[in-house]
């Protein structure tokens, strides 16, 4: 595909429409409003009150190789995300942000259970966030969808509840559900009464797997607890076997994830920050992409992380040459695996996707 005029490859990135299937809602907020909503609600804990400093700060307590010291740095987000207000304005924020980063689609999770400390009932909370979302989609003037997911946190026990409140708020802004939070010792089958809930009521679910946790918590997520997509997966990398001259041998689980084309969410800096692999260079992407996996990229929290989608594009980019064609591809994979009506997909691909790549390569 070649581009039109002299666009820079970081402008076509972000010009290009993008969709994001991973994203979550309490690791995206913006730095500036993390510290006012703190001030203004008196919450103390926060290691910096300095914008520029605070957000070097979550990068770097983020890049600690483990997922679970990640996980810990999410107490300074929640804290400022327990009333109605502050809710509606993170999730305006959040489309608004996601649209400037020429996101058109975007499926954004959180979990309802970390927002009641002030009281708010679990609808109340999802309420909050819909309303948030719709109001940031209006400021963009449309430009983008918003979506959530409701996770359920791996370590408690209220995924049940939240699978019953996904059910009743589907088509009305919540299009799914995801379990999340640590990998080790919480494996995806304990949360296996929600998935049979959402699967009785044909609703949509992704699991967060093969992040911290290899093939086996992908077989689990997938062959168990039947997971549509994987949160990362990228683990299942640990079911191949890589002779001198590169050639691959795939393992049954991996073949399986591949010739099935089970969607993986695959986030490259989060999974660098939690251990996965030294560089860009080294993450299992290429390899996954080039043996036929079926791959959307996402950004897991964009402040947490310090991230963009077009961040983490221009990142592989720049490791392994990727052009035009390939954020084609991830992205008509996203749409494909979206949590959306196929009409709505079709509409996305056919009249808002397609015509901008045309005019982005010169072809109107
Ligand atoms: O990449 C992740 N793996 C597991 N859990 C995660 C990841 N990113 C965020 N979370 C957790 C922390 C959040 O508080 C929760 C809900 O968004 O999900
Ligand atoms: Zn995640």
């Amino acid at each position: 595909m070649h581009l039109s005029d002299n666009v820079t490859v970081a402008d076509w990135i972000r010009r290009a429409p993008k969709v994001a299937l991973h994203d979550h809602l309490d690791g995206g907020l913006r730095p500036a409003t993390i510290i006012e909503l703190a001030r203004e609600s008196g919450y103390e804990g926060l290691p910096s009150e300095d914008p520029v400093e605070l957000a070097a700060w979550f990068r770097d307590a983020a890049d600690s190789g483990s997922l679970e010291r990640y996980l810990t740095t999410f107490a300074h987000t929640c804290a400022v995300m327990q009333t109605k207000e502050q809710l509606h304005r993170v999730a305006a924020e959040c489309a608004e942000d996601l649209a400037a980063d020429g996101i058109v689609y975007a499926e954004v999770r959180y979990a309802p259970e970390q927002h009641q400390e002030r009281g708010l009932t679990l609808d109340e909370v999802v309420d909050a966030v819909n309303e948030g979302f719709r109001e940031g989609e209006r400021r963009t003037g449309g430009r983008i969808t918003v979506r959530a997911l409701l996770t359920g946190m791996r370590h408690t026990d209220r995924s049940t509840e939240i699978a019953e409140l996904t059910i009743a708020h589907r088509d009305k802004g919540v299009a799914g559900f995801d379990i999340a939070g640590g990998e080790i010792g919480n494996p995806p089958a304990r949360h296996l009464a929600a998935f049979q809930l959402l699967k009785q009521a044909n609703c949509h679910y992704t699991i967060h797997a093969g992040e911290a946790v290899g093939p086996e918590s992908v077989h689990e997520a997938l062959q168990v607890c039947a997971t549509e997509r994987l949160g990362h997966g990228v683990r299942v990398i640990e079911d191949i076997e890589f002779a001198a001259d590169g050639t691959a041998t795939l393992g049954a689980l991996a073949a399986y994830v591949r010739d099935n084309r089970v969607p993986l969410e695959v986030c490259p800096t989060s999974n660098l920050q939690t251990g996965i692999a030294d560089g860009y260079k080294a993450h299992p992407i290429d390899d996954l992409r080039r043996l036929g996996f079926t791959i959307t990229l996402n950004t897991d929290n964009r402040t947490v992380s310090g991230t963009t989608l077009s961040a983490e594009f221009q990142h592989l980019h720049e490791a392994f040459g990727y052009g035009p064609e390939i954020l084609y591809d991830f992205t008509r994979a996203a749409v494909e695996a979206a949590f959306l009506p196929l009409p709505e997909r079709t509409r996305l691909m056919d009249e808002v996707i397609d015509p901008a790549y045309d005019e982005l390569a010169g072809r109107v």
